[in-house]
C-alpha cells in the first residue's frame, strides 16, 4: 500500500500549450511526470479539442507518458482505443460510462491504467466500490469543458472522502485533480490526499513551464510530507 506522503506527481495540461507546436511544447514540460490530454467531443461538454489521430501522434513524440482525459460520450466503446495508442492512462468520466467495470478491465488488457472521473456535482459513494478496478480516481475542480477556470475548493472534502474511503480499503490508488491547481492552491489539494496535480494555465502560462513544474511539485511535495 502507498504511505501517504509518497511521491506527488505533476501532470501539466496541454489544453494551455500552442496547438501549432504541441511538440515543441511537450518538450518544454519534459520535467514533469505525465503530459495531460483533454480531449473533448462536444457532446459530454460544449468544447471540441483533439482525438485518436493526434493522440497517436503525441505518443510518437512526447518525452513523457501520456494521461488521456476523455470528457467523450459512450468511453466505454471510445476509450480502449487511446490505451491501445499507448496512453499510460486513460480517465473515463463516471457520469459518461455504461459499465465501469468492464471499461476499466478493457482498459487494463489494452495496457493502460484506468481512471474514474467526477465532475463537480458528482458524489463519490456511490461509486465507492469501483476503487477494486480504478487504479486512479479524478476530482474535478473546475466544471470539465474549458481551462483557465477558477479553483472549486468545495471540492475538497470529496478528495478527502476519496482519500479516506482508499485509506480503508488499502492499495495503490492515486487521487488526480483537475482545474484551477496552481501555486496558490495546490497545497490544498494535496493536504487533503491528492497526489497527482493537473495543471494547464499555471504552467503553460508561466514564462518558463519547466521552472513552474518544479514549483508547483515542491508545494505539493511538502504538503503530502505532513498528511
Ligand atoms: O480537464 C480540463 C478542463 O476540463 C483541464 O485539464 C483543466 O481545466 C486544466 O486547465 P487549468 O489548469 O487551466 O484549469
Ligand atoms: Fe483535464
Amino acid at each position: 500500500m502507498r504511505k501517504p506522503g509518497g511521491r506527488v506527481l505533476i501532470a501539466p495540461s496541454i489544453l494551455s500549450a500552442d496547438f501549432a507546436n504541441l511538440e515543441r511544447d511537450l518538450h518544454r514540460i519534459a520535467n514533469a511526470d505525465w503530459a495531460h490530454v483533454d480531449v473533448m467531443d462536444y457532446h459530454f461538454v460544449p468544447n471540441l479539442t483533439l482525438g485518436l489521430p493526434v493522440v497517436e501522434a503525441l505518443q510518437r513524440v512526447s518525452p513523457i507518458p501520456l494521461d488521456c482525459h476523455l470528457m467523450i460520450e459512450d468511453p466505454d466503446r471510445w476509450a480502449p482505443a487511446y490505451a491501445e495508442a499507448g496512453a499510460h492512462s486513460v480517465t473515463f468520466h463516471i457520469e459518461a460510462a455504461r459499465d465501469p467495470r468492464t471499461l476499466a478491465k478493457d482498459l487494463h488488457a489494452a495496457g493502460a491504467q484506468a481512471c474514474m472521473a467526477l465532475k463537480p456535482g458528482t458524489p463519490f459513494a456511490p461509486y465507492e466500490e469501483l476503487l477494486d478496478v480504478v487504479d486512479m480516481v479524478l476530482v474535478m475542480t473546475v466544471e470539465p469543458g474549458f481551462g483557465g477556470q477558477s479553483f472549486m475548493a468545495d471540492q475538497m472534502p470529496k478528495v478527502r472522502e476519496v482519500r479516506e474511503a482508499i485509506g480503508r480499503r488499502g492499495g495503490q490508488i492515486r487521487i488526480e485533480v483537475d482545474g484551477g491547481v496552481a501555486a496558490s492552491t495546490i497545497e490544498q489539494c494535496a493536504a487533503a490526499g491528492a497526489d497527482v496535480f493537473v495543471a494547464g494555465s499555471a504552467v503553460y502560462g508561466a514564462e518558463d513551464a519547466a521552472a513552474a513544474v518544479e514549483e508547483l511539485r515542491g508545494l505539493a511535495q511538502a504538503c503530502a510530507g505532513h498528511r
